[in-house]
């Protein structure tokens, strides 16, 4: 436990699932000058979806990919800027483009099992001498051992960090431990995990990827993130320091960060509510959260029943558009039913 291990937060760009993208240029520089000021190490900001995200699909952002960037890089002294980059919503003229307004890090992130799509956009990265991280969503997804096969290809792309992310928030502490384990014994690049809170795991989930060797863990101001949010940082913080392990956050910065200043910004408080507990229970992707419980609203039917077609269904990220359509056949079904009741 004695290696410093480096904080990535994601309050700035796991965050915008849960403000719908909707951080102004205020609230993206005081929130980077308090992490910042805090000590956490990288600061990703862009869309929740990453470069390329505003959309249509995925939702418009308040500000522009490059205010958003740029604000951030305009505040972080001493952290540096990371961005999120999903090859496809992404370009690699996006990541020239960020990389230009000053990003350092670049998380390059696809489905578990199709690494293959990453490998321009990791040697892209590496080529502009950034930090370039593998970032293996919905992990839970497929068994460990094949994990570690598509990691190895990201590896071979040149990744100098592969992640193991738990995007639905569905893993337990022993599915992060088989997966963790074999990245370590396997691997030769820094290894990091990425948690969600669905099940109330996010900080234990953490820790359990601390004690088998990452050398990366993601965390948010109060959760701050998609559905019931990723680990806090100020509660991973605390329990870091009563467990001994060095990083170079200061506690009582983040506890006033995230009671102070993020807390009231929330729009939905992000907490573990029947919705949430859901996606880590079926295992749909957390950022599919508000998609869900807004159709559930205007079709009538119980958003939990969408997600459980959802989850049935294997759908992945960019299939935000699949939640209109299940929830139409949900309120059908529902119209039929009560037309036979009648
Ligand atoms: C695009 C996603 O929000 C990336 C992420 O944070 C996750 O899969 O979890
Ligand atoms: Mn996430």
């Amino acid at each position: 436990m004695g290696k410093q291990l480096v904080i990535n937060d994601v309050t700035l760009r796991d965050g915008m699932h849960a403000i719908s993208h909707q951080y102004s240029k205020e609230q993206i520089a005081e929130l980077t000058r308090l992490l910042d000021d805090s000590g956490v190490d990288i600061i990703e900001a862009t869309h929740g979806d990453g470069l390329g995200g505003s959309s249509i699909q995925y939702g418009f952002s308040k500000e522009t990919e490059d205010d958003i960037i740029r604000t951030a890089v305009e505040n972080a002294k001493n952290a540096k800027v990371g961005v999120l980059l999903l090859p496809g919503v992404g370009t690699i003229e996006h990541l020239e483009n960020a990389h230009q307004l000053g990003a350092q890090v670049v998380r390059v992130a696809t489905h578990c099992t199709e690494a293959d799509v990453s490998e321009q956009h990791i040697k892209a990265g590496v080529r502009l001498g950034m930090d370039t991280v593998g970032f293996l969503m919905m992990s839970h997804r497929t068994s460990p051992e094949n994990l570690l096969e598509e990691a190895k290809k990201m590896e071979s792309y040149g990744a100098q960090t592969i992640y193991v992310v738990d995007s639905a928030g569905a893993l337990t502490m022993d599915d992060v431990r088989s997966r963790v384990s074999l990245f370590k014994q396997h691997l030769s690049t820094k290894i990091g995990f990425h948690a969600h809170n669905n099940l109330s795991l996010g900080v234990a989930n953490s820790i359990v990827a601390i004690q088998e060797g990452v050398d990366r863990i993601d965390a948010s101001l109060a959760g701050m993130g998609a559905g019931a949010g990723n680990a806090a940082l100020e509660q991973l913080v605390a329990v870091m320091n009563r467990m001994g392990i060095s990083h170079n956050v200061d506690l009582y910065k983040v506890m006033d960060a995230a009671e102070n200043v993020m807390k009231p910004m929330m729009v939905r408080p992000v907490q573990i509510d029947r919705l949430s507990l859901m996606l880590g229970y079926t295992g749909v992707y957390s950022s599919f959260l508000l998609f869900a419980e807004r159709a559930g609203k205007e079709y009538g039917v119980d958003a939990r029943d969408i997600l459980v077609k959802i989850a049935e269904m294997n759908a992945v990220g960019g299939q935000e558009d699949w939640i209109i359509g299940v929830a139409q056949d949900l309120a059908k079904e529902k119209q039929i039913k009560r037309g036979i009741e009648i």
